[in-house]
């Protein structure tokens, strides 16, 4: 199937190719009397084209980028809108799910040819590169429900924010929040790049990037088969996820369901980032057995200090020739742990970042961008984090700098269908 060009929310009347005009993708008003929240939208074409070669499908139940494998590269980006109108916010985004499906099928935004006396619709710096397994994730946050758009009552109870949790005392705001999230991943950063640089591109008159984080190395593993990553203090990160072949653990505690407040949110989850820079310096110059104790794990295999392989399941009840218990009571594992937690678990996602040499401080500015999924973060993130960041052994080399959440939709099912379709119903009139 071929990608529809991005030109506009969904419009009534019968499904049409629209090419972009000069005045096209970046004129905030284009498309604009036809907005209406209607059933038909983008041409779908029926001639079939090939599946891009390392792509993930974009249409579906669920966004991809939660549950699908873990790709190497992220770029993060947070907006805050500057329209009023809530049909010009529509448009944004049916211009952005129509992008986004091109994008990760490895098209650029348009295949029509630009005049040379205009500005190229596409950036231009992917071509010749492939999808790189591109996924992009759309989230709404909190103060996307406050008066501007009349979405007041259709705020999930879920998507309250998170309150000033422990081990958050210095978390900055012009690194936190925003209305709007975009997470893109991929095998190549130059693809993550354009992605996020030709949406933020596309809704000028309309949003602007707050904040961004670039991340690499994937920070934990997601995907059935994918071998663990390790976090930038050398241990192995994802051991005990959630992976994308549990379906009813993704079920359980990843994918939002009939229980929800918002019928707009059934089969979408909650996104929670944490940037969280991590004392490099200090740690390495920590004893290799205090920084197993302090994760509760083997630094090198990657197994619970009471087993020998990676898998191995923990034994929180044993206890050394000292009569004390092999992994410490304020060891990471143990206060995370879903056993020590009436059965709590989350999706994580993170990358690891750096942003370079901290100007202030001369040291390695570098950390892991956490990034969770979940039903509830009030019963998931937010209680875990309030264990973790009262005793954690970790909070002596971590400080939590950023953090937001995201309410992200559930995926688009065709060609045609758009970010916040059932959200926005009955605002464009
Ligand atoms: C509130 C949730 C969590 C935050 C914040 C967090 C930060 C954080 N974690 C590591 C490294 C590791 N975490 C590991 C396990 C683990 N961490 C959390 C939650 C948070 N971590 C959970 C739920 C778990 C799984 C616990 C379990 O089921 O056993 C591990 C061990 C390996 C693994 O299972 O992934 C490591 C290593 C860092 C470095 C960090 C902040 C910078
Ligand atoms: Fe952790």
């Amino acid at each position: 199937m071929t990608h529809p060009e991005p030109d506009g929310p969904p419009a009534h009347g019968p499904s049409r190719r629209r090419f972009l005009t000069g005045a096209g993708l970046l004129a905030a008003g284009v498309a604009g009397g036809a907005v209406a929240g209607g059933a038909a939208g983008y041409a779908i074409a029926d001639d079939p084209a090939p599946v891009a070669k390392d792509s993930v499908p974009f249409y579906g139940q669920h966004q991809a980028g939660i549950s699908t494998a873990a790709q190497d590269r992220l770029m993060f980006a947070a907006l805050d809108i500057t329209a009023t109108d809530p049909k010009q916010v529509a448009l944004m985004l049916g211009r952005w799910s129509a992008m986004a499906a091109r994008f990760c099928a490895g098209e650029p935004v348009t295949s029509a040819p630009t005049k040379p006396s205009q500005p190229p619709l596409d950036t231009g710096e992917t071509m010749g590169l492939p999808a790189s397994n591109l996924t992009i994730t759309v989230g709404f946050g909190p103060s996307m429900f406050d008066d501007r758009f009349g979405l007041t009552g259709k705020m999930p109870a879920a998507l309250k924010p998170l309150e000033v949790l422990p081990g958050s005392s210095v978390i900055d705001p012009a690194i936190s929040d925003g209305d709007l999230c975009i997470q893109a991943c991929a095998d190549d950063p130059q693809v993550v790049f354009h992605a996020v640089r030709n949406m933020v591109r596309a809704a000028r008159g309309t949003a602007v990037l707050r904040w961004s984080q670039l991340g690499f190395g994937r920070a934990s593993a997601t995907g059935a088969g994918q071998s663990t990553p390790r976090n930038l203090f050398g241990f192995k990160d994802g051991t005990n996820n959630i992976h994308a072949d549990n379906a009813t653990a993704l079920d359980d505690y990843v994918w939002v369901g009939n229980e929800s407040d918002q019928d707009w949110m059934a089969g979408g989850s909650y996104l929670v980032a944490r940037k969280i820079r991590m004392e490099i310096e200090s740690w390495d110059a920590d004893f290799l057995s205090d920084q197993e104790r302090i994760f509760g794990r083997d630094k090198s295999s990657g197994a619970p200090l009471t087993g020998k392989k990676e898998f191995d399941t923990i034994d929180f009840g044993a206890k050394g020739d000292n009569g004390k218990p092999i992994i410490d009571v304020n060891s990471h594992i143990r206060l995370a742990a879903p056993e020590q937690n009436i059965g709590t678990k989350l999706l994580r996602r993170g990358y690891n970042y750096t942003d370079g040499q901290h100007p202030g401080t001369g040291k390695l500015d570098a950390g892991l961008f956490f990034i969770c999924f979940q039903k509830d973060p009030r019963s998931q993130f937010a209680a875990l984090q309030t264990k973790l960041g009262k005793s954690d052994l970790l909070n002596e080399y971590i400080t939590h700098v950023g953090s937001g959440l995201w309410a992200c939709p559930p995926g688009l099912a065709k060609a045609g269908d758009w970010y916040g379709k059932s959200l926005f119903a009955g605002q464009l009139k």
